[in-house]
């Protein structure tokens, strides 16, 4: 397939080198006004543009990956160059109604929410589509579904997927830098504590996976009676260690909303 990602930022290089190290047969293409910026993509063998409707025409699939307020007008760009295709927007808060309306007519419109670890393979990406559009979104899941898990939802619950999932690779790398930081003041350099503090990160998510258990399970099988892992948690909890996650996600997901 031809794949032709608009918006060469965090978000679409990443997706565009996901794509490029996890799935075979797709030709890729990224446009970014200021071309030089993702020089860098060639090593993967992905095309480059600071031209939006270059080769648009022969695309499959065209992703936006562009902040909400430049759709409108990038999509007044291609629209004459990209009938029939489908179209997937990344911007977060436009709703696929949005899209619909401005495109209004033969294409497939596709609002994905995918995470930065779409580059290596390990994304959480939620996909949404108006009722008719809902059976022609399997080439969308399939491929997100090479680099990480595609799950398609309700529109209604796309904000809240921006929120747990693509807002949520920064909280978990902060509870990651908070352990770093706790690390060093109990002794160990900042590389070594911080190798410790994701590697433990990345079993525990292993684990949960894998074993399709509640994380209390696996928790309980940590904390020995009267021991050190139950006087931490319980500490961390007095202070609001849960509370405050789910005071910051749902704080994301109201400002998200406006
Ligand atoms: N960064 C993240 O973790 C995630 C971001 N998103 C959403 O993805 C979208 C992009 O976010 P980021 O990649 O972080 O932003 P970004 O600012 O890094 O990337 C946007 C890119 O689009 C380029 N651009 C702007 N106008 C353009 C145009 N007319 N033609 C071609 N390129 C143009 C910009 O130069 C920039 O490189 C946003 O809507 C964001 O909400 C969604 C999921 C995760
Ligand atoms: O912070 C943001 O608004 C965007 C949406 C999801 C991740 N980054």
């Amino acid at each position: 397939m031809n794949i032709h990602i608009i918006g060469g930022g965090n978000l679409g290089s990443a997706i565009a080198i996901g794509l490029a190290q996890f799935t075979t047969g797709n030709n890729i293409t990224v446009t970014r006004r200021n071309v030089q910026l993702i020089e860098n993509l060639k090593q993967y063998d992905i095309a480059t543009s600071a031209d939006n409707t270059a080769g648009i025409s022969r695309a499959d699939i065209v992703i936006l990956a562009i902040k909400p307020w430049q759709v409108d007008a990038v999509l007044e760009e291609i629209l004459p160059l990209v009938k029939g295709k489908v179209i997937a927007s990344g911007a977060s808060g436009v709703t696929v109604d949005h899209l619909n309306q401005k495109i209004a007519g033969s294409n497939v419109v596709v609002r994905i929410m995918p995470n930065i670890a779409v580059q290596y393979g390990a994304s959480a990406t939620c996909i949404s589509a108006a009722a008719d559009d809902i059976k022609n979104t399997q080439t969308i899941v399939e491929l997100f579904d090479k680099v990480g898990t595609a799950v398609i939802i309700d529109e209604k619950l796309m904000d809240a997927a921006t929120v747990l999932g693509a807002c949520g690779t920064a909280f978990a790398l902060r509870y990651i830098r908070a352990s770093m930081q706790a690390g060093i003041e109990i002794g160990f350099d900042a590389k070594t504590a911080l190798a410790i503090a994701a590697q433990t990160a990345l079993g525990a998510t292993q684990m949960l996976l894998q074993e399709g258990a509640h994380p209390e399970q696996l928790i309980d099988k940590v904390t020995t009676p009267q021991g050190c892992t139950i006087a931490g948690l319980n500490e961390m909890e007095h202070e609001g260690f849960s509370s405050s996650l789910i005071k910051g996600i749902k704080t994301s997901l109201h400002k998200i909303k406006g």
